[in-house]
């Protein structure tokens, strides 16, 4: 399951930021080099996941871009990217993104009232996006049908179901020094 993805992970290089394990991945980075095989595997999984019944797929630049694009291109769905830059037309909704390492604006536009939506992106680390962009986004009418990340490191998941927020992810994993470590696969027993 997922075999082109955790052989990614299994490459992935680590660097130091401050103390802080960084991995770098395509998915997460788009560095050293996105291939379409691991796109083409993520979104038909994400499809086994979500089906097709929804309007819209929701996710947030950067590093969203690729992943809804590829859903998009599959299920033939459109998609609005949530952006840290203010557009300033009718209807744009501003929220605050607090990450691990970053604090700023977020701007949805084109997500109407009673729209059926599903939301993907690439990481969920602290959960500080989806706690943000979930509320916002139901506030706004729309219907959450499903939302899907594909790595998930630390507890932001947790955090999300705790809210109340069923966020599926693809692989959890554990990073130190010495690399990426997958401690769990969705649709594997471990
Ligand atoms: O669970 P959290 O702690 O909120 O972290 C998750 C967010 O962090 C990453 O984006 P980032 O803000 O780094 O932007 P990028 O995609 O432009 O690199 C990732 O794409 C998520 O949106
Ligand atoms: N690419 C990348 N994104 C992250 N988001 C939270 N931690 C990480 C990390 O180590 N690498």
């Amino acid at each position: 399951m997922l075999e082109v993805l955790q052989e990614s992970l299994r490459k992935a290089p680590i660097v130091i930021r401050g103390e802080y394990p960084y991995f770098i991945h395509p998915i997460s980075d788009g560095v050293p080099s996105l291939e379409p095989e691991l796109l083409d595997e993520i979104a038909d999984h994400m499809i086994d996941i979500a089906g097709t019944d929804y309007d819209r797929i929701v996710s947030i630049e950067a590093m969203g871009i690729p992943l809804a694009t590829a859903l998009s291109m599959k299920t033939g769905k459109p998609m609005s990217i949530v952006r840290k830059r203010q557009y300033g037309l009718k209807g744009e909704v501003v929220l605050s993104q607090s990450t691990g390492y970053s604090k700023g604006e977020l701007y949805i536009n084109g997500v109407s009232k009673g729209e059926t939506v599903l939301v993907v992106d690439d990481v969920i680390s602290t959960g500080g996006t989806l706690k943000a962009l979930l509320p916002a986004l139901e506030n706004m009418g729309a219907n959450i049908c499903n939302v899907i990340v594909v790595i998930s490191r630390g507890d932001g998941a947790a955090k999300m179901s705790d809210m109340g927020y069923n966020v599926n992810t693809l692989v959890k994993i554990d990073v130190d020094m010495n690399g990426v470590s997958i401690l769990e696969v969705a649709g594997e027993q471990q």
